[in-house]
Parts: structure tokens; sequence; C-alpha cells
């Protein structure tokens, strides 16, 4: 038997307590200066690569660390600055005010990460001189020397860098090959200093457009092989199979390959023989972006069928660990559960265990974590249940639906609303953290956020709003929020995950059947509607969303575990209407996100979602108004399942986008309610009205007006209470002076 090697793909730069949060946002508060900001990320650095060096790894990826995101870190490497920051010193405030604006400028749009609730920063080409700038990659790399730690750099290669870009003149092959000798040159210098592995990532090689990217690919490989660097370079795919044929005759040490999310495919080709004896494989063998504890008498068996095809083996997780909580340490979870987790840290401990195993012939660390694996699933958590007999389709089409919707709320023309969430003030979440900690009382707590709640409805009635909202200030996240009410979820205490920038979200944990089994948003709901005569709505998330921004079990279909939560969100939409709501806004801001890498698996995927989503919503009567929310979405490939979901209203983001957005809905002649965001939220930048007005005359000539609804991009819960009054104030003034026109 060979001997194998394990790497790493990249590590959580959060830290077990969110330190780098804690850090910079210090800095962005001014609470510490650059010095202090340096000195606890060195510190921070150190520890993670300390950390994985500690599981014994033939290698630790460095790189991946970042003071943002690593795509706006190769955007500064190379010069890509957007035009209106140009000028300036290339410096970690520069990189800061790209990520997040300033005064004068808006920020680089944010977009998610290929199917994964992570956002990177868009690198914009319009009048770029690219050029290297301070060799980052190589100060980063030095660093880990200095520590006596055997590292391979980390970089996102140049296919993928281009193809998640924006602007410019040049076409997509004239970037890619001003890109060229920028990427030799760094990659000279790694060299130079040591570097016997380089990590490119090229993840945009497993989705559709890999095979028009075929040619500019080759090309750009083979010139690195020409400027003699291409025997380092390791081809780093993830998050679905690629075309290992077509990777095997590029010139380069090695190809990374996902054994995990990859539908078998990946297995098959090497099976087959695609991958040549000289080639090194990096097999993703653990699950780089969920939480289960690895069956690890199944990685056994997996390697053991890819050291017969392959001659220099490293296995390594799957993807990054970025998208995973650091550590279970700190957890105070359910014994029996915890046995079956493995957050960033454990898996790594997984790689150390089956290294040992085929190396050492040592089984001990391999013998703990089988029995822990064993011991989980022979617990009774799942039964797979999720019998229904309820609808999944209205009793009346959209047409009967909308007079008696309209009887019962004489809406005005043009109705005007916002889309769940208010600001989530220092106050707010210091009251819920005491509340956690029992520093206060359920009542003070309850109290709290009636106050909060009454406060919110005054302002909304004063400022002229039509359907009203109670808040969500009794909700954490939205989806955290349901993980802690339903049946089968488990949430933890410090199991982050970076989303952006600093913010970070904490996926709950779906460990069993998933059941409604008491009332989630009730009281709130109700309580608002008792303090106004306009409608309230009651403001759930649907089952495609909390499914995609939880943990999900691995050895259940994703389908089964959709509808169980279809059923559940069934239940307290019901439970709503019968306390009197009849509006109620269902989310399902990650429909777009979850859609599959490869179109070949949309429609499986688009089906399931719409049945699930019409599932949770379809049994009110045809009186109750059903809305839905997306935004970060494009929609376009996507705007068929929408329309079938046939929700009553759907409020949707699309400042960003302009008029694209619109017209993908005029194209299929959407013919339900829709309410467009007539301002970006994610700016702390009041609207101008000449500026919702403009927004909401251009939607008006391409959409029915008694189909449109007026409201923001997405929720306020990240704004502060006086821009959202005076936004609100705009988008109310500018929708009357439309209505009376
Ligand atoms: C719409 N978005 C969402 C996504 N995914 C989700 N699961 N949820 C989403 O809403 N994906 C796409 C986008 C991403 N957008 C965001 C927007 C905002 C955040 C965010 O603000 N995250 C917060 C954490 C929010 C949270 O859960 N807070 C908890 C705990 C608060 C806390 O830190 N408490 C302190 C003590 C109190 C204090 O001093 O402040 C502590 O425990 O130490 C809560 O409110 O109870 C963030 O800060 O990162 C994320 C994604
Ligand atoms: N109702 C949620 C949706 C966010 S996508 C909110 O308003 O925050
Ligand atoms: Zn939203």
């Amino acid at each position: 038997m060979m001997t194998i090697k394990t790497t790493n793909l990249g590590f959580p730069r959060l830290g077990r307590k969110r330190e780098w949060k804690k850090a910079i946002e210090g800095y962005w508060n001014k609470n510490i200066n650059k010095e202090a900001l340096d000195k606890q990320l060195e510190v921070l650095h150190r520890d993670n690569l300390k950390l994985q060096s500690s599981y014994n790894l033939d290698s630790v990826p460095v790189g991946d660390f970042s003071l943002y995101d690593n795509l706006l870190d190769t955007a500064l490497l190379f010069n890509i600055i957007p035009e209106r920051f140009q000028g300036r010193e290339i410096d970690d405030d520069l990189l800061f005010d790209i990520a997040r604006g300033n005064k004068e400028h808006v920020a680089s749009a944010l977009i998610k990460w290929f199917n994964t609730n992570y956002h990177y920063i868009v690198p914009e080409w319009d009048n770029v001189v690219p050029k290297l700038n301070h060799n980052t990659l190589l100060e980063r790399y030095r660093f880990a020397l200095s520590l006596g730690i055997n590292a391979h750099p980390v970089i996102v290669g140049p296919i993928t860098f281009v193809a998640l870009s924006k602007g410019g003149t040049s076409s997509f092959e004239e970037k890619v090959r001003q890109l060229i000798p920028l990427y030799t040159e760094v990659f000279h210098s790694l060299i130079q200093e040591g570097a016997e592995l380089i990590q490119v990532d090229e993840p945009i090689l497993v989705t559709d457009q890999a095979e028009v990217l075929k040619d500019i690919t080759h090309e750009v490989y083979e010139a690195f092989n020409d400027a003699k660097v291409a025997d380092k370079l390791i081809i780093q795919t993830y998050f679905e199979a690629a075309d290992v044929k077509f990777l095997n005759g590029l010139p380069v040490k090695g190809l990374g390959l996902d054994f995990v999310h990859d539908r078998g495919n990946n297995l098959k080709q090497i099976l087959a023989g695609d991958l040549s004896g000289d080639k090194t494989l990096f097999a993703g063998v653990i699950d780089g972006r969920n939480v289960w504890a690895a069956d690890v008498a199944l990685k056994q068996q997996l390697i053991e069928k890819l050291s017969e095809h392959v001659e220099d083996l490293y296995i390594n997780p799957s993807s990054s660990l970025l998208l995973v909580p650091v550590s279970l340490e700190d957890e105070t979870l359910d014994e029996q559960i915890k046995d079956g987790l493995s957050f960033a840290t454990e898996k790594l401990g997984e790689l150390e265990a089956l290294k040992n195993l085929f190396n050492n012939n040592n089984a001990t660390q391999f013998n703990k974590l089988k029995s822990k694996y064993e011991t989980f699933q022979n617990q009774s958590f799942k039964n797979l249940e999720y019998n229904y007999n309820i609808p999944d389709q209205r009793s009346s089409t959209f047409e009967v639906r909308k007079v008696l919707q309209q009887q019962r709320w004489n809406l005005p023309d043009l109705p005007t609303t916002t889309i769940g969430s208010f600001p989530q003030s220092k106050e707010v979440r210091q009251y819920r953290a005491d509340w956690k900690n029992h520093r206060i009382t359920d009542e003070v707590y309850k109290q709290f956020l009636k106050d909060e709640i009454k406060r919110w409805i005054d302002i909304q009635e004063e400022i002229g709003l039509d359907v009203l909202v109670h808040g969500e200030f009794e909700r954490n996240d939205m989806v955290e929020f349901f993980g802690e009410k339903l049946q089968g979820f488990l949430v933890t205490k410090y199991g982050w995950v970076q989303s952006y920038g600093s913010r970070a979200v904490k996926p709950p944990i779906i460990y069993g059947d998933v059941k409604w089994t008491h009332p989630l948003t009730i009281d709130e709901t109700v309580y608002a509607q008792g303090l106004t005569n306009k409608p309230v709505k009651g403001m759930l998330t649907g089952p495609v969303t909390i499914l995609n921004w939880s943990f999900e079990r691995v050895d259940i279909p994703r389908e089964v575990v959709q509808n169980q939560i279809a059923l559940a969100i069934n239940e307290e939409v019901l439970a709503l209407e019968k306390a009197g709501i009849k509006i109620i806004q269902v989310d399902e801001p990650a429909l777009r996100e979850g859609l599959p890498l490869r179109s070949e698996f949309h429609k499986d995927y688009l089906d399931k979602a719409v049945h699930s989503f019409k599932l949770a919503t379809s049994s009110v009567a045809d009186d109750t108004q059903i809305h839905t929310h997306m935004c970060y979405s494009q929609f376009g490939q996507i705007i068929h399942a929408i329309y079938d979901l046939d929700a009553d209203v759907i409020s949707i983001e699309t400042s960003r986008s302009h008029g694209d957005l619109i017209q993908d809905f005029e194209d299929i002649n959407y013919n339900l309610g829709i309410g467009l965001g007539v301002y970006d939220i994610h700016s702390p930048r009041i609207p101008t009205e000449a500026e919702v007005t403009n927004a909401i005359e251009r939607a008006l000539k391409q959409i029915d007006r008694s189909l449109f609804w007026v409201n923001p991009d997405c929720g306020l819960k990240t704004r502060k209470e006086e821009e959202v009054k005076e936004a609100l104030k705009v988008l109310v003034t500018s929708t009357q002076k439309i209505r009376n026109q």
C-alpha cells in the first residue's frame, strides 16, 4: 500500500470566538488603531496555521487568510481596482473602502460564491492597468515559513478570477492574457522562496461555463508551463465533478477533485483511468461544507480504490473549511449528537486518523472515530416520515384570489410595504444576549420586544406605509430563529460561519425529523396586529431557504427534509391565518443560491423547490394573501420556477440590476403581484425622491399597475433607525405623488 499525504484547502478565518470579526469591526469603529489590528490578526493567523499544522498535515494552506475576501485580495494584488477608487495608495484602508463603500463612492458588488452562502467582492475591470502590486501572497507564505510550517500558497486561478469579474471593454481572453505574466511572476517568487506546491483554485471549471473556457484554460496553463512554473501548480476544483480527462491534459503537477459533491462522477473518471500516472491527486474525501462526522470506514474504502489508480495521493477536505464552524470544543451539545458532528478542526483529525491507518498501520484514532460514527447512526433521530395530506395547489386561480383579497383589504393603488426586519440595534442584540445568558427574565425580554414592536408600528403608521410588519426583533437570524423552535434542529453557541465581510451566520443543524410542535411567530405578530387597523404581514422563512442555510443530514434525501420543513411552515401559516393574520410572507432568498452548478440538474432542483414552497403555502383561504421575497438573485434561469410558486405577491431586489430584472419578468408575461425593490438597503445612503420615482415609473412601463407594489430591496436589519425612517419617508412620498398623478 502506498503512502498517503494529507493537506487542507483553506481554514475559517473567523477564529473560535469570532476574534477576526471583533478585531476588524473594532478598527472600523475606531476602537483600535491599525497597529493593534495588524497585531491581533497576526496572532489569529499564526494560531490558525499552528492549529492546522498540529494535525500533522503534510502541507498547510496559506493565502486563504484575508482581511475581507480572497477574490478582493487577488484583485488588489493585480491592480484590478474599481475606477472610482483608483489613484489611492494600495493599502488595507483601500481594501476596506472597496468592500464597504465610503462617503464618496459605492462599494463593489457582493455575489454568492458558487452555490454557497459566502459572498465575494466582484472585481471591476473598467479602465484598469493590471500590474503586480505588493506581493501579499509571498508575504503570507514567508510568515508561515517563519513559523517553521510546511505550507503551500493558495490563490484563485486566472480563469475563475476573470469569470467572476465584471466591466472593462476587453474580451475574456484578453483579460486572462493580461494576467498571465502577473500570475507567473507571483508563482516564480513563491517557487524561489521554496514553494513545492501552489494551489490554484479554479472552481469555475466545474460549472456549465467550463466547456467554452477549455481553449483559454489550455492556453493559460501552457503559458505557465513555458514559464517553467506549471510543475508546481495544482488545479483545484470543488462543489461538482470536473472533466478529469481535460484537466489531465494540462501541464500541471496535479489536480484537486471533490469526491463528496461530485455525484460519483469524479470517482467514475478516476476508475476509468482518466488521470495519468504522472499527476498528483488531491482527493477531497472529507466533506468541507457540512458538519457531519465522516463515515471513516467508507472513506477508507474510497482511499483504497483511489490508491489503485493514482501514484501520488493527498487526501483533504472537499473544499475550503471556510464554510464550516471552527471547532466543536466549546460547544455544550447533547453528547449523543456531538458524536455525529465534525467542524473544521475535527475534520483535520479525521484526515490524521486516515493517514495513520494507511501509513503507520495505527488504527487507534480511526477506530475511535468509527465507533462514534456508528453510535450516532444507531440512534433513532430520523424516521424519514413526511406523510401529508395537504394541497400543493391553491384552490382558486390568482385572478379569483386577487379580487377576494382586494375586497378584504381595499389597499390603495401601488401599495407600500417593507420586507420584514427593522434595525437589529445594539440595544436589541444586547437584550437578546442578556436574556439568553439569564441576566434578564423572560418577562423583561418579552416586554422589551413588545415596546420595540409598538414603537415601530407607530413609526410605520406615521410614515404612511400600507402593509405593516412587526419588525422581527425577536429573531437573531431568519433561519437560526426557526432552527431554535422547530423539532429536529439544534443550534450551536459558537458555530459561526462567515457570510460576507465581518458578518457571520450560525446555521442550525438538522439532526432528525423536522416537526412543528408549537407556534413560532404568533405572539409577536398578533400583538402587532392588535396595535393597528392596517394589515400586519406575517413573516416566515420558506423551506428551501431554511434547508439551504442549515447544515442538513447527508444520509437523508434533501427532498425529504425540505418537505418536512415545508409541512412545519405550513402549520405555522395556518396558525397565523387562524389567528387573523391574512397576509403572510414566506421568504425564499436562497432559492437561486441552491441552484446546482450544472444545468442538467436544474429541473429536478427547481421542481422540488417549487413543490415544497407550495406545500407550505397552498392550504390557505383564497382571500389570504401569500407573499414571498427574494434577494441577491439573478432571476433569468429561475424565472419560470418563480412564477410556478404562485405567490400572490413577490417582493424582489432590483435596485442594483436596474431594468434588466424587470425585463425577465416581462419576458414571461409574469402576471402575479410584484413588488420591486426601489432602493438599495445595503447602503447607508438615503435615496432621493427622484431616484425612487424614476424606479417606480420605469417599472410601470413594463408591469401592470394593478399588480405593482412598492418596497425596499430587502430587510432593514443592518441599517440604522434614522436611515430607515428617512428612506421609507421618501418611498411613501414618491409613491403618493405617482398615485396622485
Ligand atoms: C439575508 N442574508 C442572510 C443569509 N443567511 C442567513 N442565515 N441569514 C441572512 O439573513 N445569507 C445572505 C444574507 C447575508 N446577510 C447577512 C446580514 C447580516 C448578518 C449579521 O448581521 N450577522 C450578525 C450576527 C447576527 C446574529 O445572529 N446575532 C445574534 C448574536 C449577536 C451577538 O453577537 N451577540 C454578542 C453579544 C451582544 C452584543 O454585544 O452585540 C455575543 O454573543 O458575543 C443575535 O442577534 O442574537 C453578525 O454580527 O455577524 C449576517 C448575514
Ligand atoms: N424577512 C427578512 C428577509 C431577508 S432576505 C428580512 O426582512 O430581513
Ligand atoms: Zn432579502
